[in-house]
């Protein structure tokens, strides 16, 4: 079975939030800075955790006990906010577990068991499929779920191609789905609105 050695966790904390107006990885929701609730649920799933961000001085104050920063570098001619699928990209590059989790800094409401279960799904995923997540009404929820560290050549690829959405990434290939006891794990603490439903 994967085991906690067997997987990295990546959390990415680059984005521009917007939508929010200030940092998301910073705002607190019960006591807690989001960026800090997200890493100490990915420990509950693996050892190594990353923390991918053009900014980690920003967060070097939280209490983030055994995960790493791994800085983003601009790619050449582009601004930063290059966007998640980027970032990914340049997590994965340091990862050396044959799966990782990737996790969003804005999901307040993971569940650790749901996670758990699907790390244990993990070894009986085929081998033709790069990735197992989650699907709800709009697609795949590709930053809140699992892919195999020996996709990155093709991810760099369509990155190099100028590709930047991960629902067009994953549509060339085959991926499993993982259950989804309720949709509600994957809530999205993009805004204002959403903040006060937090
Ligand atoms: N490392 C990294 N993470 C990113 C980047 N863009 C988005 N993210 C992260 O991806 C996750 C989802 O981001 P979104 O909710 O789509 O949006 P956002 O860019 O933070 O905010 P908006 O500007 O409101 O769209 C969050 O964890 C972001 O921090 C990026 O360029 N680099
Ligand atoms: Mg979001």
């Amino acid at each position: 079975m994967t085991t906690r050695r067997e997987l990295t966790t990546i959390v990415l904390a680059g984005g521009k939030s917007s939508r929010m107006g200030q940092d998301k990885a910073l705002i607190s929701i019960q006591g807690m800075p989001l960026l800090q609730r997200v890493c100490s649920i990915a420990q509950s799933c693996a050892d190594v955790i990353y923390v991918v961000t053009p900014w980690p001085e920003r967060y070097q104050d939280l209490l983030l006990p055994s995960c790493q920063f791994i800085r983003e570098i601009p790619l050449s001619g582009e601004p930063l906010a290059h966007g998640p699928l980027v970032g990914f990209a340049q997590g994965l590059a340091e990862v050396q577990t044959q799966w990782v989790l990737l996790l969003a800094c804005d999901l307040p409401r993971l569940r650790v068991e749901v996670l758990q279960d699907w790390v244990t799904r993990l070894d009986r995923v085929g081998d033709d499929k790069v990735a197992a997540l989650a699907h709800h009404p709009k697609g795949w929820e590709p930053l809140c779920g699992f892919y195999r560290r020996r996709c990155l050549p093709q991810l760099l690829e369509f990155i190099n191609q100028g590709g930047r959405s991960f629902q067009q990434w994953l549509q060339q290939y085959p991926v499993e789905v993982l259950p989804l006891p309720e949709l509600e794990m994957l809530f999205n603490c993009n805004t204002p609105e959403d903040l006060a439903l937090s």
